[in-house]
């Protein structure tokens, strides 16, 4: 059965369930939630046995001296589930950021994603994680001054190219290979939110993972939240049923991405003159169909042996970050020198900056 109205990015809020945000303020305006401290001056890393003596903030010299004072609106970059995202410039340095503004007076389980992508943030040391100089607090909104990536997403680039060469594809999924590695292997972390507004690139051809709003840590301890908002076109289909999922979720996004790049429409839209799945039937398709593939007559058998590693029902089928990295679609380029920098150059920029 399929339903008449186009498909588009779908989205889902879970019940509303939301916390002043004086319920998080000290008397002194600091926002205050575990161990974590966010002013105007800055965030801070509290230990929750010692009290309020500050232990390790991770910040580097330059990022305390960063002020909201010191940065000037440029214009908007884009909107979010979350709040906006405006390009800045620092008014001396000169220096480029994105800064993303989340307000407070939100439903519980989106704040709880963003102290979430704070922590994440503030520790991350990765050249494939988009990189988070400073965060402040003030009236009610939390700022992330976030390293600007000036070529946008992949999903503005595949608005722009419609579909991207497998030699591009591999050097780019490389990347978030490596980001995804990280978050995994060193963070534990499951991203959660892979997708292709979430991969950013920049002029230099790197392509970066950006947005743990809907991350979550894995500790043992921990059952498994899911409090997710935001789009479920990429999600995996335990994590549709509800079943416990692992970081091989991240595996199966990745996946859908990567195959939506190569062949021009998201995998579960049927093709031209089939008609559009509704939200419902999407989520069916997902759980109980057998998973999208690539078409063997118009890729290369490690492409499309690289696919069905990623995007497999069980996610015991799926291969990790670490072997994808070592799979022959990913190895048959790596020697190749291609960089990434010529598609990049080769398209529009998403914004035209004045000088
Ligand atoms: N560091 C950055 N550099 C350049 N562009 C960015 C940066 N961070 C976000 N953007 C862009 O800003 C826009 C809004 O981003 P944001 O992360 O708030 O939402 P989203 O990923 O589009 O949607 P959602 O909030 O539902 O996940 C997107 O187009 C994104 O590509």
């Amino acid at each position: 059965m399929r339903g008449k109205r186009p498909h588009k990015e779908l989205t889902l809020a879970v019940p509303a369930q939301e916390t002043p945000v004086d319920k998080f303020l000290t008397a002194s305006g600091t926002f205050k939630d575990g161990e974590l401290r966010l002013n105007q001056r800055g965030l801070q890393l509290i230990s929750e046995e010692t009290g309020d003596e500050p232990q390790s903030t991770n910040l580097k010299v330059e990022d305390v001296q960063l002020s909201m004072d010191d940065l000037e609106m440029i214009q908007v970059i884009g909107k979010g589930s979350g709040g906006i995202v405006q390009l800045v410039r620092h008014k001396w340095v000169g220096t480029l950021y994105a800064l993303k503004g989340i307000q407070m007076n939100i439903q519980e389980a989106v704040r709880k994603q963003i102290v979430q992508e704070l922590k994440i943030n503030q520790a991350t040391q990765s050249p494939h994680i988009v990189l988070c100089h400073q965060s402040f607090y003030h009236n009610g909104v939390i700022y992330l001054v976030l390293e600007y990536m000036d070529r946008g997403s992949l999903a503005d680039i595949i608005k722009q190219v419609k579909t991207i060469l497998e030699p591009y594809l591999a050097v780019l999924c490389k990347q978030v290979l490596e980001g995804l590695l990280y978050l995994h292997h060193e963070r534990h972390v499951i991203h959660r939110d892979i997708k292709p507004s979430n991969l950013l690139v920049n002029r230099k051809g790197e392509v970066k993972i950006t947005d743990f709003g809907v991350s979550a840590v894995l500790a043992s301890s921990m059952g498994q939240r899911d409090t997710f908002v935001g789009t479920y076109n990429y999600m995996a289909p335990e994590r549709i049923s509800g079943s416990s999922y692992d970081y091989k979720s991240d595996i199966w996004s990745l996946g859908l991405v990567i195959l939506e790049c190569a062949i021009g429409r998201f995998p579960y839209i049927p093709s031209e003159g089939e008609g559009w799945l509704s939200f419902y039937e999407l989520l069916e398709a997902i759980v109980d169909q057998p998973p999208p593939s690539a078409p063997a007559d118009q890729f290369s058998p490690e492409f499309c042996a690289f696919i069905s590693s990623c995007i497999q029902k069980d996610p015991a089928d799926r291969m990790s970050a670490s072997e994808l990295l070592n799979h022959p679609f990913i190895k048959k380029f790596v020697d190749k020198d291609l960089d990434l920098r010529i598609l990049v150059e080769s398209l529009e920029p998403p914004m035209n900056i004045p000088e």
